[in-house]
């Protein structure tokens, strides 16, 4: 039976975010977000490995609650996400089959529920290529030109929010990415090496408080949901 791993890319500088301290370090409902982002997998039954990819210059790991886990293994980080998740992926083959599935979400994505997690192992365990959690878009889509004005309205009728985590087999997985960045296609999601494949990965619907936190403004937000979900410490 297919083993399911997680491999959480943790090795951005948050530079968006301004500061010091990269984002996935910062505290927040009393724990670090790259705490609140590893518990649920930590707990998760059918979770038997995580692999985190961590920046060369990263100084704060060790003092995270998870880094001794015997559940958690490192991986280099790599100059994008794509490269991070490829190097974790490596990291996996000494130990996983290539039709194990993979889980790769973001450690800036704290506030990820259970259910959804569930929700998505549960939907794409029998799928014949992998897919992802997001949720369709609400409002009208606007692309801008160069000058900031409006160049179209987009149909958004099946226009989605890619979220993590994005669940592929461990070898197709790694073989899309290989393409990609030998390609040079620096790919911002890993569904997407997969589409560049041929392939259509499934979106599988979850809540819109699986955010990425991107922006000073997104740590109050996340705040509110863990809140929300009962997970502050
Ligand atoms: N070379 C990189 C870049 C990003 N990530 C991780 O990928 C996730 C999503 O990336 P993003 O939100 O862009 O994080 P940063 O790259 O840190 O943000 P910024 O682009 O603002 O610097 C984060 O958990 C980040 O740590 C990674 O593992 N390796
Ligand atoms: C993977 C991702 O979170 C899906 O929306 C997103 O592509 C990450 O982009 P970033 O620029 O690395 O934050």
């Amino acid at each position: 039976m297919a083993r399911l791993w997680a491999i959480i890319p943790a090795a951005g500088v948050g530079r968006r975010m301004g500061g010091t301290l990269p984002k996935q370090y910062l505290d927040l409902a009393g724990r670090t977000v790259i705490d609140q982002t590893l518990h649920g997998f930590i707990e998760h039954p059918r979770i038997v490995g995580i692999v985190v990819a961590l920046g060369a210059e990263d100084g704060y790991w060790e003092t995270t609650a998870y880094a001794a886990h015997p559940k958690v293994q490192r991986a280099p980080g790599g100059a994008e996400r794509c490269h991070s998740v490829l190097n974790a992926l490596t990291v996996l083959t000494a130990q996983a089959d290539a039709e194990d599935w993979v889980l790769v979400h973001d450690a800036a994505r704290p506030c990820l529920r259970r259910s959804d997690l569930d929700q998505l192992i549960n939907s794409l365990l029998d799928d014949p290529v992998g897919g992802l959690l997001g949720i369709p878009v609400r409002d009208t889509m606007k692309r801008a030109g160069a000058d900031e004005r409006i160049d179209a309205t987009v149909e958004r009728a099946h226009l989605w929010h890619a979220y993590t985590p994005q669940m592929f087999r461990l070898g197709l997985l790694q073989r899309a990415l290989d393409s990609a960045l030998t390609a040079g296609d620096l790919v911002t999601d890993d569904a997407s090496a997969i589409e560049r494949l041929g392939l259509a990965p499934r979106l599988i619907e979850g809540h819109a408080d699986n955010i990425k936190i991107t922006r000073a403004e997104d740590l109050p937000l996340a705040q509110f949901y863990l809140q929300q979900q009962g997970r502050c410490v």
